[in-house]
Formats: structure tokens, C-alpha cells, sequence
């Protein structure tokens, strides 16, 4: 015991140690005053400080559904949408959902749930907080003096990304842009296409507009395989043009003229692409339209991204093949009042289109290309001429397969065969298929239909055989 009580300094070599470092703490101070510049010592204190600070360097962002009260944030909508692409197996707690107008399920993150996206290598945190909670934080920010004012806004979620603050010039000048552009991309794929019409010259330059929910794709279309992918390939092709139109200085639009006989899938073929493009459609009736003027100033109102369609041309006198109408005109000028011109038409969407900078369509469809007006026809006008056919072998494939759910049957053979030798349209042909769900009655139908349809052509060509020799 003695031996430890012996190890325990003595009141005076602690008194003298205290006096030795308090000496030196003062003589350092002089120094570090004197020596160190003002700003030096104060920028090392701030470094110092903000060493041991919880979450040192890291800047935090709330995004509001409301921007200041002004209007919808349109940042939260995005960040919203972005968020669900986000949403994986770590997120175990979600909100699940889906709005009437939007084609699939929508999933959000929960008041609590995170999510970390990594971002050119920036690790950005999402969380979704309460906007109480939002407005709290903001007002500590703006309010120097006193405590934070707390609002009693009601509850509804913000959200907050935080991140590393040496990144903030990239978060704030390409991540949200990135995230804005995310949510374009989004809500293309969920738009709702439209189809707007026009039904008299009363309307004056107004379209009516109701949701377009036509089934059909390139996959259902009963066509020549190779001429499917061509208009596929030179859909894609288009899409893919704007830097080469802007280039050249040209409009960024693309012709389709869809000619042949009725119910052979022109105005189906018009759906599949509007489909495949996300595209609405402008259903376009010449004779609603009264002059050149009301004609502008509806071209003026169609939207960017879009279809329009001037469906059955060859009915419009405007479009016909103006020196063989020409005498007509003369003789009976009421029956042809000069509305406006197929010229007109064309240069119109030439010049109305080419300020847009956007993708446009235009198809014409027709059942008599040949008596078009050749304005029309000539190279330069309508860029892809598309021959829509009578059902081949081919096309019958694709329809039994769409309306029957089959590959290949027995009876195969005899149909390739009379499709051979018929004019069968895909139309009354999917008359047929839908006379039962049984198979081989459906396609026994078909036979029939065929072999009728075979036996009055027949006809009509002895018919005219037997005129011509008369
Ligand atoms: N090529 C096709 N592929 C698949 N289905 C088709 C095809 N052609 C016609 N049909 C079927 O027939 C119906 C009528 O065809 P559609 O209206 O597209 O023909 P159309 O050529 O535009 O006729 P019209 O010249 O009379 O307007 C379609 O709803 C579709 O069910």
C-alpha cells in the first residue's frame, strides 16, 4: 500500500506542472494571434468546425408538389415518375396505384422509404418527407434571426435528394434536367393517344377530340411481310432525322399515300402506326373546310407529334385529277366552288410545318390512285406510295393467327390455294373468321367464302369475255 501511495504526485509537482502548461496555453495563444492572420484563423476554426458537424458536406434539396404556391411543381410530378423507374427490391414498402388515363400500374415510395440512384458516379439519396416538415426547413434557411417559424400547412409529402455539395452545380444543371427528361420519355409511353376531328365548315378552325384506343399494331396487320418492315424501317428512320431536316433546312415531316380497294386495312394500317409512334391522329374531312384561310388556320391548330390523316382523297374534287374535272368546272361552276387547292394543301403543310421543329404526318389514303391529280403522285410530294392488297397467303397467317390463335392447320393448303386465285380482302375475310370459335368450322367458313367469291368472279370474267366478242 505504501509502495502505491509513494506513485501519487505530490501537491506541489502538480501545482508546478499546472503553471508550466498554463505558461505554455499562453505564450501559444500570443503566438497563434500574432503570427496567424485574422482570416487564416478563422477559415480553420470554420474547417474545424464543419469537421465534426453531422452530415459535413452534404446539400439537401426539397422538391414541393406546389412551386411556391404559384402553380404545380412540375419537378415533383417528374421526380415522381422517376422515382418509380427507381423502386427495386430493397424498397419493401410501397404505394401502388394506377390513374384512369395511363395504360399501366404506377408504383411510389412511401413517407420513410429511400432510394439511392448514382448519378456520374454522384450518389444522390431520395426520401419522401412531409411538406410541414418541407416548408420547416425552408423557412430555417431564410430566417437569419430567431427560431425556425413553424406553418401548419396541412400534411402532404415533398420530396428530398441529398447529396455530396461539391456535386451541387452538376445535380442542379443536369441531374434534374435528367430527371425532367425521364419523366418526357415516361409519359410519352403512357399517353392516351387522341383522334381529333372535324365534322362540318361551322366548326370554324376547332377540333373535337375523344380517346384512341384502336387495337391495332404492325403485329396484327395482314400485309407482305416485307413491305411491313419497310414502313417500319422508314418509320424509324424518320423519327431518327431531326438533326438531318434541321440540317437541310427542311420540314420535318413525312409523306404516306395508302392506296387500294376497301376494307383491304389502310385506315388499320393509319391505327398501327399511330400506335407504334405514340402519335395522335388529326382525322382531316376536306369538305369541312371553306377556304384557304379556315384551311391554315386548322393546320395551325394540330399539335406536335402527330397524324393527319385526309382519308378517301380521290372522293375530293380538290384532289382529282384537275384537267379531266377542268371542263366541268366551267360548265357548272356551283357544284365546284373554288374552296382551295390541292397546291394549297400541300404548301401549306409545307411552310406551316417547317416552324414546328417537331415530327409530323401526313397520310392520304385512297381507293382510285389513278385518278388522282398528278401533282399529287410526282416524286417529292407523298415520300412512300403503299399498295395495300388483297389477303395473300401471308396476310392470312397473321389474321388466323390473330382471330383463332393458330400457326398452321390442315386446310392451309386449299385456302393458300383459292387466296391464289381471288380477290379476298382482309376485311371479309375477318368476316369469316369470326363466325365461330371453333377452328375448323371458322376456317371451313373461310373455304366457302372462297370458293363463292371464286365462282362469281368467274362469272363476271365470262361475262365480260362474251361482251367483247359480241
Ligand atoms: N390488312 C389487314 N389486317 C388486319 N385486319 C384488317 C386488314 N384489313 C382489314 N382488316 C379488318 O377489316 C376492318 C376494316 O378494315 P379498314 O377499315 O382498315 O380497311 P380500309 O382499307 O381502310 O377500308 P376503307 O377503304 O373502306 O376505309 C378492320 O377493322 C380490320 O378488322
Amino acid at each position: 500500500m505504501e509502495e502505491y501511495l509513494k506513485l501519487i504526485p505530490s501537491n506541489a509537482s502538480l501545482l508546478s506542472a499546472y503553471s508550466s502548461i498554463s505558461t505554455s496555453w499562453v505564450l501559444f495563444k500570443t503566438a497563434y494571434n500574432q503570427v496567424i492572420p485574422r482570416q487564416l484563423q478563422e477559415y480553420a476554426v470554420s474547417k474545424f468546425r464543419s469537421y465534426f458537424r453531422r452530415n459535413p458536406s452534404y446539400a439537401t434539396f426539397i422538391i414541393e408538389d406546389l412551386w411556391c404556391g404559384l402553380g404545380r411543381n412540375q419537378l415533383y410530378d417528374a421526380a415522381r415518375a422517376y422515382l418509380s423507374t427507381k423502386i427495386g427490391p430493397d424498397n419493401r414498402k410501397i404505394k401502388i396505384g394506377k390513374l384512369e388515363q395511363h395504360k399501366n400500374l404506377s408504383s411510389a415510395i412511401v413517407e420513410g422509404g429511400k432510394i439511392v440512384d448514382l448519378f456520374r458516379d454522384i450518389t444522390i439519396t431520395w426520401s419522401v418527407i412531409q411538406e410541414e416538415q418541407a416548408t420547416t426547413t425552408a423557412n430555417t434557411r431564410i430566417s437569419k434571426d430567431g427560431p425556425p417559424v413553424m406553418t401548419h400547412a396541412p400534411s402532404r409529402s415533398a420530396y428530398q435528394i441529398t447529396f455530396d455539395n461539391k456535386y451541387r452545380g452538376t445535380v442542379e444543371n443536369y441531374y434534374l434536367n435528367h430527371v425532367l427528361d425521364t419523366y418526357k420519355d415516361l409519359m410519352q409511353g403512357e399517353k392516351v393517344l387522341k383522334l381529333y376531328t372535324r365534322l362540318d365548315k361551322y366548326e370554324g378552325e376547332r377540333w373535337k377530340c375523344v380517346d384512341f384506343r384502336h387495337p391495332a399494331t404492325f403485329d396484327t396487320i395482314a400485309m407482305d411481310l416485307e413491305l411491313k418492315k419497310a414502313i417500319k424501317d422508314d418509320l424509324d428512320r424518320f423519327l431518327a432525322r431531326k438533326d438531318f431536316y434541321k440540317r437541310v433546312g427542311k420540314a420535318w415531316k413525312r409523306g404516306y399515300l395508302l392506296y387500294g380497294p376497301p376494307g383491304t386495312g389502310k385506315s388499320s394500317l393509319i391505327a398501327a402506326m399511330a400506335n407504334y409512334l405514340n402519335f395522335d391522329i388529326y382525322d382531316l374531312e376536306l369538305s369541312s373546310i371553306c377556304s384557304d384561310v379556315q384551311l391554315r388556320k386548322v393546320l395551325l391548330s394540330t399539335t406536335n407529334r402527330s397524324i393527319l390523316v385526309v382519308e378517301d382523297i380521290d372522293c375530293n374534287s380538290e384532289v382529282q385529277d384537275r384537267s379531266k374535272i377542268i371542263k366541268e368546272e366551267q360548265l357548272n361552276p356551283k357544284k365546284y366552288p373554288k374552296a382551295f387547292t390541292l397546291s394549297t394543301l400541300l404548301n401549306c403543310i409545307d411552310g406551316l410545318w417547317s416552324s414546328s421543329g417537331e415530327a409530323r404526318i401526313i397520310v392520304f389514303t385512297t381507293n382510285h390512285k389513278e385518278v388522282l391529280d398528278p401533282a399529287l403522285l410526282r416524286p417529292g410530294r407523298m415520300d412512300m406510295h403503299i399498295h395495300m392488297s388483297y389477303c395473300t397467303a401471308q396476310g392470312f397467317r397473321v389474321l388466323a393467327f390473330n382471330y383463332l390463335g393458330i400457326d398452321d392447320h390442315k386446310l392451309y393448303q386449299e385456302i393458300d390455294g383459292l387466296l391464289e386465285r381471288t380477290k379476298a380482302t382482309p376485311a371479309s375475310l375477318a368476316e369469316e373468321l369470326m363466325k365461330s370459335d371453333d377452328v375448323d368450322v371458322a376456317l371451313g367458313e373461310v373455304v366457302n367464302f372462297l370458293k363463292r367469291k371464286r365462282g362469281e368472279e368467274d362469272e363476271i370474267e365470262e361475262d365480260t369475255k362474251r361482251q367483247r366478242t359480241a
